[in-house]
């Protein structure tokens, strides 16, 4: 790989490090409880990342898109040690990741924090809040907003979130070795540019993070201008205090400034630096009074959805477009309503088809769904992959109407069975394309 003209490598051995073969790697899904396969070479900062030997047709493989794993660069997964020393007094806690998509330092976020916080994943662009939703959708965790937007936006949400993370658009010189688009791509214009753009994002997410409150910069780029220019400017403009995290000498983490850097050669994982700084001032005491129970307006579609959730009064329920969805903390929804474009809203529990209520996909995917809400039916590894083609399936001796298929005991998703066929009720807009089956699956956690 030929590095791009006035590109300076500012570490020694990065040049040599960028030569080598990226390495890949997985994380499991704590909420949905899968743990590393025995004898995998584990990620040092991340107890639910291993590294595969090589890259499989992870399409192929039906856990994944049951959100049992998220194929992620190793050095992002530090995002679950950030987050879970941040949340060590095990109290739920607000989070923000701004520029989210396509999701994966969210989902590792999401792990990490305490039960019942409420997170909400933001991303600029159309097309990948979509892929976004999506990923969220399926790693499961019932207490997540999906908006897309501009950052301009949570100027409005003062003081509301404890984290605020800002993985920032960057120059990427991180990704010169995984992508040839990044290394011609690649100016020192496009490096002034970013930065500008870089600090726009910090000045527009500065009032949303509480007092007290950490934000995490990250950018998968090297150079100063993106990284320590930018944390000194957070310093200097806002008197944030950087906060230097414990990391073990033999993660070989190099430190500079304030950032922390991943360096491909010295780290097993890709480019990445990372920053945390705390909003100066105490934490305020949130003046809220006790949520009222409010008497809502229980639809009939609302009531026969109730019971597909294992604690459906966690959830304030309402039907929007002939969509049944249990929305988490009817307080932050009423802040967030105001100001963002929001496209999930916790968990989309069904849609309402003249009297047909129909399950959603979201609601198979979620850690929320109640055990036995409804009868499953267990398929093999072709019917799998013919499911998530959105295919007709055929089902022997199961009960008629809507039945969640799983495949190795977790759900898949849902089909309508009418006897001699059933309807495939996966998300079209979701289904694999590829007409190709291999004989085996790719076998990733096992
Ligand atoms: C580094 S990527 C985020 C990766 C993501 N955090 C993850 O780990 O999966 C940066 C994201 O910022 C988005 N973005 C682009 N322009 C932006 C802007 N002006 N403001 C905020 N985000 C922007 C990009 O579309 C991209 O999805």
């Amino acid at each position: 790989m030929e590095l791009p003209e006035g590109f300076q490598c500012e570490f020694e051995g990065l040049a040599d490090g960028l030569r080598e073969a990226p390495s890949v790697s997985v994380r499991c899904n704590l909420r949905k409880r899968v743990g590393v396969p025995e004898g995998a070479a584990r990620v040092p900062w991340c107890p639910s990342g291993f590294y595969l030997d090589a890259r499989v047709p992870f399409t192929f493989d039906p856990a994944l898109h049951q959100g049992l794993y998220y194929v992620q660069d190793a050095s992002s997964m530090i995002y679950d040690y950030i987050v879970r020393l941040m949340a060590s007094d095990g109290l739920p806690k607000s989070y923000l990741d701004a520029c989210a998509a396509p999701g994966g330092k969210t989902t590792a976020a999401i792990d990490a924090l305490p039960d019942g916080s409420v997170v909400v994943a933001n991303e600029y662009v159309r097309a990948r809040a979509e892929v976004l939703r999506e990923n969220i959708v399926k790693w499961g965790y019932d207490r997540v907003y999906v908006s897309c937007g501009d950052t301009r936006a949570f100027r409005k949400l003062k003081e509301e979130f404890d984290i605020v993370a800002a993985d920032v658009p960057c120059s990427g010189e991180g990704m010169f070795r995984k992508d040839p688009e990044a290394v011609a791509q690649w100016t020192p214009a496009l490096v002034a540019e970013c930065a500008l753009r870089q600090r726009e994002i910090v000045d527009n997410l500065w009032p949303a993070l509480r007092s007290g409150g950490c934000m995490i910069y990250s950018t998968c780029t090297f150079n100063r201008a993106e990284n320590e220019d930018i944390v000194r400017y957070i310093m200097d403009e806002y008197g944030a205090e950087p906060v230097e995290l414990p990391v073990p000498d033999e993660w070989n983490i190099l430190r500079r400034e304030g950032c922390m850097h991943f360096l491909p050669g010295r780290v097993r994982g890709e480019g990445l630096t990372v920053a945390v700084l705390r909003k100066p001032g105490e934490c305020p005491v949130r003046g809220e009074k006790p949520e009222k129970k409010r008497q809502e307006k229980m639809l009939p579609a609302i009531a026969s959805c109730r019971k597909y959730l294992g604690r459906p009064d966690e959830y304030a329920w309402a039907v929007e477009d002939d969509t049944v969805l249990a929305i988490p903390d009817r307080r932050m929804y009423a802040r967030l309503a105001k100001v963002l474009d929001l496209r999930l809203k916790g968990i989309e529990v069904a849609t309402i088809k003249g009297r047909d209520v129909i399950p959603a996909q979201s609601l198979a995917m979620s850690c929320a769904l109640a055990d036995d809400a409804f009868p499953s039916y267990e398929v093999d590894y072709g019917t799998a992959v013919s499911y998530l083609r959105r295919e007709a399936v055929t089902l022997v001796d199961a009960p008629q109407g809507y039945v969640l298929l799983t495949y190795r005991k977790r759900p898949l998703g849902f089909v309508k069975n009418l006897g001699r066929r059933a309807n495939n009720l996966y998300p079209q807009s979701w289904r694999i394309l590829s007409t190709h089956t291999p004989d085996m699956p790719p076998e990733v956690l096992r």
